[in-house]
């Protein structure tokens, strides 16, 4: 198994960088050192709404000694035209706006009288209600020091600075810091678009009723969305019935929007297994699709390999949905995050107790069931059955029993791997 992943991931290279839009490149890696062209903040700058002031006139002031002060004028965030403290003046001021010529630190609006001659109050009057309040006459009731309530220009990132490293996957406060330094476009590797097909004649999509012998497609629907999860644009293509050359035809078209192809069903050793039919010969270009069989449960029938002009991978997977869903999380998952730059395993491993244990696991296979995890226990959900759809949305982790062992005893510890 561990083989089988290697082989699939051997040669594949990140997709080529491209500049997208800041929004479009969350979750993608960075490829470029980026430097901010401006500090932030650009310019000294009140962090209260209060009174920007000259320390001077302001120590020693209490409720009981105020200090008065002249008001000369207003400044909301985004003003331009800022009036001059002198000694004895204040400038009423909101957070955010720039601290202006003259003023030393901001006392907030707290620890004034807020221009009402009145005793403390707790917020400013509205400038709709009340437009006066950038004149006339305020009281303060405490000293304020140096640069208090000052957010100091470049306190956060000063100009020419390094604000994120190339190989920085970027999250939301990374987008953040992209935008508050003014930067509109970044250049990062792109999400892989994935196209997902699923295969069978049995299929019915979700919303049509189901005739005798006929089931919903779920596995395209799974598997789609597993491949944005996993950070890709994926393309749920409708499904194709049992017909090798409707499936080589769909195929090849699909080629054409797709750094990945996945298809789930027709791998196993069946009279109707057309994707082992279709794929396996090789195409003009001599791609073709290795199919195999893998020492794990679920997932044991697989298929890889490079196919048209690109060589794009193309895995087969197996159609059981456990098992489609199984190995998506072992190899597609790996691929795409390849393609994006990203290491190919972020799940990683930990140790959990299982209380119940595993009455019996098939000796010399890997196997992955379903569990509930959860504060360092494990329970299994629904069996080992690749059809069990509904345990499998019950399960939050899947519990690794290695291939030599064959039970696990209650309370023993388990490996497990959380999933999402
Ligand atoms: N004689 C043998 N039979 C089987 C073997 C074997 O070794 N010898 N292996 C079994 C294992 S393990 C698996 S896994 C499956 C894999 O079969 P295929 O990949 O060929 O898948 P299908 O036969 O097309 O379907 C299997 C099963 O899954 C259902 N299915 C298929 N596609 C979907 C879908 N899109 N949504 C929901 N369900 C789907 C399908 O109806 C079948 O019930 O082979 C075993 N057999
Ligand atoms: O491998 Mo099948 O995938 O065991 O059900």
């Amino acid at each position: 198994m561990p083989e089988h992943l290697d082989d699939v991931l051997r040669n594949l290279k990140p997709l080529e960088p491209i500049e997208l839009p800041l929004l479009e490149a969350r979750g993608c890696v960075l490829v470029e050192d980026v430097t901010a062209p401006v500090a932030l903040p650009p310019f000294d700058n009140s962090s209260m709404d209060g009174y920007a002031v000259r320390t001077a006139d302001v120590a020693g002031a209490t409720e009981e000694f105020p200090a008065a002060l002249t008001v000369v004028g207003d400044i909301a965030a985004g003003a331009r035209d800022l009036p001059t403290v002198g000694p004895g003046e204040a400038a009423r001021i909101m957070t955010g706006a720039p601290l202006p010529p003259g003023a030393e630190a901001v006392v907030p609006v707290e620890w004034t009288d807020g221009g009402t001659g009145t005793g403390p109050v707790t917020s400013m009057a509205a400038h709709g209600t009340a437009p006066g309040g950038g004149s006339g006459e305020v009281l303060v009731h405490r000293p304020v020091g140096e640069h208090g309530h000052v957010r100091a220009r470049g306190s956060d990132i000063g100009a020419g600075a390094l604000a994120l490293r190339a190989g920085t996957v970027l999250g939301p406060p990374q987008i953040g810091l992209l935008a508050a330094i003014g930067r509109a476009v970044v250049r990062v590797r792109p999400r892989p678009r994935v196209v997902v097909l699923s295969t069978g004649s049995e299929l019915v999509p979700p919303g049509e009723t189901l005739g005798p012998g006929r089931i919903h497609d779920s596995n395209s629907y799974a598997l789609t969305a597993a491949a944005r999860e996993a950070g890709a644009i994926a393309f749920r293509v409708a499904s194709v019935s049992d017909d090798a050359a409707t499936l080589r035809a769909t195929v090849d078209d699909q080629l054409a929007r797709a750094d990945v192809l996945v298809t789930s069903g027709g791998v196993s050793v069946g009279a109707y297994d057309v994707v082992k039919e279709a794929l396996s010969r090789p195409d003009e270009e001599g791609g073709r699709v290795e199919f195999r069989r893998l020492a794990m449960q679920p997932g044991k029938p697989q298929g890889f390999g490079r196919i048209g002009p690109d060589r794009t991978p193309l895995l087969a997977l197996p159609g059981n949905p456990v098992s489609s869903y199984v190995s998506f999380e072992l190899f597609v998952r790996p691929v795409i995050r390849t393609l994006m730059g990203l290491p190919p395993d972020d799940r990683g491993t930990l140790r959990a107790v299982c209380p119940e244990g595993v009455a019996s696991s098939p000796r010399g296979k890997r196997q992955f069931l379903r569990g509930r995890y959860h504060g360092g226990t494990v329970t299994p959900v629904g069996g080992s059955g690749s059809h069990l759809v509904k345990a499998l949305s019950d399960a939050n982790a899947l519990i690794v029993v290695p291939e030599e062992t064959t039970s696990v005893a209650p309370g023993a510890e388990v490996d497990v791997v959380l999933l999402g």
